[in-house]
């Protein structure tokens, strides 16, 4: 589920993110409680200090004894060190609660994202997850890391300084309030336009991130398109948005501070003022009168960081929005069912689907059923929707109208964990990731051991992994050891043994490979597809011939099914298709001789060549 207005992942509520915030400070409640006992105990040393310099200088003006002197120089020197400890330690606490608070949240940022439904991410844009994880997941760090011991400890030491000053003396205690007027007005006029503020910088850096990121992976096509003015002007008006929402924000910001700065004047000269006043009635002591000026110094440095904070705390929280708003996108997750499937039986009934990016239905009303262990090739020409049907049995997407299940049970309402297991897609997109074999391999079974990873690559006749000098700890991808693309297929295939699902859908898995390499991959296949449910997505005549059944997929309908004979003999679009490809007596030595006589056939280009007859 993405953002109506945006088309981005959703944005947590202010109310859910507190409780978000709270949960996890929750979870470290011990360490928290030591924090601010620590910090505490240093503020009430703080603020003792300029207590007793005042009775210092009352004790002088008195004419009293050194005696009485000393202690109490003692007693400041004694406030001065328990203030160094007590922050010291309560700093150390503070900080490092702050940053296990930070990695919590990061972890669960990670798992969310990794449980994000396919379609949710591709129609949002990955730009927007990635400023999720690489500009807000820092930022609300930040907020635990650094501003909320902070801001912690700040807003401790006002309570208790206001505390003394009150004690020592309430009237000019009283004083302390002239600065709060400004300080309400000032903080709540910045409050109010921050959060939209903020939120509209990040989404503008998102959609330059979205943008970049579309300009750098369509170059080829820009250059052959010569589209490079458009994709400029694409950069451009993304640049523009965000420098208009910095800017508003810097506005903000550029106002509030110096605000700030005048405002802290005030309680000072307020204490002084009328203070000068009491004394001179004799109302207060000068001692009590220079504590209070001390404390009205010192209490604006907490303030002052308090609200020095309120920007990157209020930064930190829309992070957070933005960061709580990928669990709403992943809550399909909540109401996964507790059915599990039967076996693999494939059943499409009536399947209707319309891309969210258009109101037209790509599918209309496909009903298809391929009994568990079948194999059933799907053919048609391009745009027919054979990739939105793996994607639909896949259950990365769900049908508009009718039912995609998958051993009884609608394969997109199952989670995530269980749908990974019981069906995978293998596409012609073989990533490699910049890690060991191993790590490569073990993404499809975490607890596999290396006898389990070994016996996959030779099932799948990786004999080029036997010979690695690092054996399965050798790193690929990246600038390591680069793989070609048949090997980063069979890393594909390996994996699929190791998952070991029920359903394995071939989206043209094998469509990137020239044919020698494609007809060893799909030799290494047999292992791999031996006692599953196969939907094979074929490009390649053979595949279709040998398959159990085949359906002719055209203009989002099965326009025909059956098998190879059977759709020869019906005389319809399979068997134009096969004639123009083969030719007559091809064909019928192809029946009889099975798959070797297609081998050096680039059938692909066939295939291209006649789709349109279909
Ligand atoms: N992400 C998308 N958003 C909008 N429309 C899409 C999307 N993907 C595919 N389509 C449209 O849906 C229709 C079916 O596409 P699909 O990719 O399923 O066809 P196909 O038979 O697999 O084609 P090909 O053999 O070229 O891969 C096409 O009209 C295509 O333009």
């Amino acid at each position: 589920m993405t953002d109506k207005r945006t088309n981005q992942l959703p944005i947590a509520d202010t109310r859910t993110v507190r409780r978000a915030f709270f949960r996890l400070l929750g979870s470290e409640k011990r360490r928290a409680v030591i924090a601010v006992g620590l910090h505490l105990i240093a503020a009430v040393a703080a603020a003792v200090a300029p207590i007793l310099l005042g009775d210092m200088l009352d004790e002088l003006s008195t004419g009293s004894g050194t005696g009485q002197i000393d202690k109490l120089a003692l007693g400041i020197v004694a406030a001065i060190v328990a203030v160094v400890a007590f922050t010291w330690a309560g700093t150390y606490v503070s900080y490092k609660l702050g940053e296990r608070l930070s990695a919590r949240m990061r972890v669960q940022f990670v798992e969310r994202a990794l449980r994000l439904p396919m379609p949710v991410v591709e129609q949002a844009g990955s730009g927007d997850l990635m400023t999720r994880s690489s500009a807000d997941v820092p930022e609300a760090g930040v907020l635990f890391r650094d501003g909320l011991p902070q801001v912690t400890v700040s807003i401790l030491k006002v309570l208790v300084f206001f505390g003394a000053m009150l004690i020592a003396s309430p009237l000019l205690g009283l004083c302390m309030l002239v600065v709060v007027p400004p300080l309400w007005v000032g903080t709540r006029w910045y409050l109010k336009r921050g959060r939209d503020g903020y939120l509209a910088e990040r989404e503008a850096e998102s959609s330059i991130g979205d943008t970049i990121g579309a300009s750098a992976d369509g170059a080829r096509t820009t250059e052959a398109y010569r589209l490079r003015a458009q994709r400029d002007a694409a950069g451009d008006a993304t640049v523009a948005k965000h420098w208009k929402a910095a800017r508003y924000t810097l506005f903000l910001r550029s106002v509030y501070f110096p605000f700030l700065d005048g405002a802290y004047a005030l309680p000072t000269a307020a204490v002084l003022l009328v203070g000068g006043a009491f004394y001179f009635n004799g109302e207060v002591t000068l001692g009590t009168v220079a504590s209070c000026a001390v404390l009205t110094r010192q209490i604006m440095f907490p303030i002052d960081h308090i609200l020095m904070w309120v920007e990157k705390v209020q930064r930190g929280f829309a992070a957070m929005s933005r960061i709580e708003g990928v669990a709403e996108a992943e809550d399909a997750e909540a109401n996964a069912t507790t059915e599990r499937p039967t076996d693999g039986t494939v059943d499409l009934t009536e399947v209707r689907y319309a891309y969210p990016t258009s109101p037209r239905d790509v599918l209309h009303g496909v009903t298809l059923s391929v009994p568990a262990g079948q194999r059933l090739a799907v053919v048609g020409p391009s745009g027919a929707g054979k990739s939105t049907l793996a994607r639909l049995i896949s259950g990365s997407d769900v049908p508009r109208e009718g039912r995609a299940a998958i051993g009884g049970v609608d394969v997109a309402a199952l989670p995530l964990d269980e749908r990974r297991k019981r069906v995978t897609l293998v596409t012609q997109e073989h990533h490699v990731f910049t890690a060991s074999l191993r790590d490569n391999l073990i993404l499809a079974k975490a607890e596999a051991t290396d006898d389990e990873l070994r016996e996959a690559l030779a099932a799948v006749g990786a004999d080029w992994a036997f010979d690695l000098p690092e054996g399965l700890d050798t790193p690929l991808g990246g600038k390591n050891r680069e793989l070609d693309a048949a090997s980063a297929q069979q890393i594909a295939l390996a994996r699929i043994i190791l998952a070991d699902p029920d359903v394995v859908i071939l989206d043209e898995a094998t469509a990137m490979l020239d044919p020698r390499a494609a007809r060893d991959t799909e030799r290494a296949l047999g292992a791999v597809l031996e006692g599953r449910t196969v939907i094979a997505i074929a490009h390649r005549l053979h595949t279709a011939h040998d398959a159990d059944r085949i359906a002719v997929v055209e203009d989002g309908r099965v326009a025909e099914l059956g098998n190879h004979d059977e759709l020869i003999a019906l005389d319809g679009h399979y068997a134009a298709l096969w004639r123009a490809w083969h030719g007559e007596d091809t064909s019928r030595k192809f029946a009889e001789d099975g798959e070797e006589a297609a081998t050096e056939t680039d059938e692909q280009g066939a295939f291209a060549s006649s789709a349109n007859t279909l």
